[in-house]
């Protein structure tokens, strides 16, 4: 397997804060990646030093095999980041934009790969309009056409479904797959948690600066023992709460409807106690344990302490 990044004891103060605290990381080439963490996790610094825009305090940092300050200019060609924050330039059209980064990367004549964009992110019919013409939306769907019209072989997307419809969402994320099936690597940071679980492949939870577990979408997910069983009765759950007592339930009256959490070594006990109710079972679902739950636990967003 290829290495596409190699994050090696990095470290970030700014001031006392510990942005970073001694982050090591190894992403392969052509992973869809995901980092996640709560506000503040350090998600965009880490990012921020692969894009060159952040210094890091101590560590090395080589991109598919090179380190990136020694190869300051090829490390920046290796990576297409669409950044959080929205910016452009007022005085310059669409197509002019993406021309104009172009440039910046020394391509001339990149109508093709420009007009790809264009469609890809259904910015064609805006390419001669100005930023300040465009929607929230099309101004993001604009950032993440100019992050790749040098055609990089890491994309990094630091949440770029912020604040973006659902449409949109989905032919972003068709295209982004597409770009993964073709061999290049995706980074992705996100808080929309069902996002990260649909595409990434492995995920990093990032907090307070550390990396505090990296593993496949699916053993994180297995790692937490949980089974979330709902039953909806044809009759009132109004008494149901005296025989529920010393389990972890919610009743709702107004539908009729009972949510009991148990681990997989208790859900058949569990069923066969609702099948012993008497009451007539309308409906039921049981959910497995969802990469929010991970999140939840490893980030001790929940409180307690874990
Ligand atoms: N330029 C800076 N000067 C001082 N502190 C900073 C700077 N940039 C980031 N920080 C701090 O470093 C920590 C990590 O910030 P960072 O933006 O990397 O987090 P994040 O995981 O991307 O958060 P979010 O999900 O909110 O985008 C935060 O406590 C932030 O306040």
């Amino acid at each position: 397997m290829t290495v596409a990044i190699k994050i090696e004891n990095v470290s970030k103060n700014y001031g006392n804060l510990k942005a970073l605290n001694d982050v090591n990381l190894t992403i392969n080439k052509g992973e869809f990646f995901g980092l996640l963490g709560p506000n503040g996790a350090g998600k965009s610094t880490l990012i921020g030093i692969l894009g060159g825009l952040v210094n890091k305090d101590v560590g090395r940092v080589s991109v598919l095999g090179k380190d990136i300050i020694s190869n300051y200019r090829e490390s920046k060609k290796s990576f297409g980041i669409v950044p959080q924050e929205v910016s452009f330039d007022p005085y310059f059209n669409v197509r002019e934009t993406l021309e104009l980064q172009s440039g910046y990367f020394g391509i001339k004549d990149n109508d093709e790969k420009i007009n790809e964009l264009l469609e890809a992110l259904d910015l064609a019919d805006k390419a001669e309009q100005g930023p300040r013409q465009l929607s929230g939306g099309m101004k993001r769907r604009l950032l993440i056409a100019k992050a790749l019209v040098h055609d990089p072989e890491i994309i990094v997307l630091d949440e770029p479904t912020a604040g973006v419809d659902v449409e949109l969402r989905n032919s972003l994320w068709d295209y982004v797959i597409k770009l993964n099936k073709q061999g290049k690597t995706i980074i992705l940071t996100t808080h929309y948690l069902e996002e990260a679980e649909t595409l990434c492949d492995r995920i990093a939870i990032m907090n307070k600066g550390k990396i505090v577990k990296i593993d496949t979408k699916e053993n994180l997910i297995n790692s937490i023992d949980k089974k979330l069983v709902k039953v909806q009765f044809s009759d009132s759950v109004e008494d149901l709460s005296d025989q529920l007592e010393g389990r972890n339930y919610n009743i709702d009256e107004e539908n009729n409807e009972i949510e009991v959490e148990v681990s997989k070594q208790d859900l058949d006990e569990l069923l066969k106690f609702i099948n012993g109710l008497d009451l007539h079972i309308t409906d039921m679902n049981i959910e497995s344990a969802k990469l929010e739950d991970v999140f939840i636990k490893l980030t001790n967003l929940g409180g307690g302490d874990n």
